[in-house]
């Protein structure tokens, strides 16, 4: 699904994001990818959703080697990767309606198809009764998941997630991870960058673990939080 061969990321100025970093990720796997504030997680998310492109090495989405697509094919590329971020970046004075909508108008849906599939979107995060609200009638976890439902609404084999729990208490936390679990349990890939130890040791996913642009480990998180 996800692959990075020896991918390293200068930014301008020559600071090292990203050192010569590899990994795959199975179609249908779910893993974290987690490391200390400027370890490069957001660079690796930027570099698979195309927002930047790596100094040398290579970065493929379902065999495709992303250097070789075009400005012009970005947009068919991102298609297929759904981005969730900590604070969400909904449109306040629209509905929830409107903001989950929002990437079907661009890909041209109109009418009951449109209506049909953000219902369902917001029906599988469980705000099916919210579709009329604006955000700020909705708590911060309940518009995390609007994020959500935006963000599987074109039905995305990838899921991608930058702190998705950043501002979240532990219970809510959980609640974002049992909707990104049903995602992951009907096939979509899953990679979801956080920084927060005590979940992702409960969690007992895959752990992609970054140090100052290094990838210094690989595997099941070994943080004891409830042993
Ligand atoms: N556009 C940029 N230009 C120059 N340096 C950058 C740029 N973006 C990020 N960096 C630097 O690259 C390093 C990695 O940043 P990145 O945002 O990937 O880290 P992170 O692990 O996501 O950190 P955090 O958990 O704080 O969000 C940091 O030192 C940062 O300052």
């Amino acid at each position: 699904m996800l692959r990075f061969e020896q991918v390293t990321k200068s930014y301008s100025g020559g600071f090292v994001a990203l050192d010569r970093v590899s990994f795959h990720l199975e179609k249908g796997e779910m893993a974290f990818l987690t490391g200390h504030s400027g370890a490069g997680k957001s660079t690796l998310l930027k570099l698979i959703s195309l927002i930047e492109r790596p100094t040398t090495g290579k970065v493929f989405i379902n065999g495709v080697d992303l250097s070789r697509v075009s400005k012009g094919q970005v947009p068919y590329v991102r298609r297929d990767i759904g981005m969730i971020f900590q604070n969400h970046k909904l449109l306040m004075n629209h509905s929830v309606f409107d903001n989950v909508a929002l990437p079907l108008v661009i890909e041209g849906f109109s009418g009951k198809d449109m209506t049909k599939r953000v219902h369902a979107a917001l029906d599988k995060v469980g705000l099916l009764d919210k579709v009329r609200c604006l955000p700020h009638m909705l708590s911060g976890g309940e518009q995390q998941r609007v994020g959500i439902a935006r963000a599987v609404v074109n039905r995305p084999p990838l899921l991608l997630a930058d702190e998705p729990t950043g501002n979240l208490d532990p219970d809510l936390s959980k609640d974002i991870m049992n909707v990104f679990e049903a995602f992951n349990q009907v096939g979509v890939s899953v990679l979801i960058a956080s920084h927060d130890l005590s979940l992702l040791a409960r969690m007992r996913y895959r752990t992609l673990t970054l140090k100052n642009g290094r990838m210094i480990n690989d595997g099941l998180t070994s943080y004891g939080a409830d042993e």
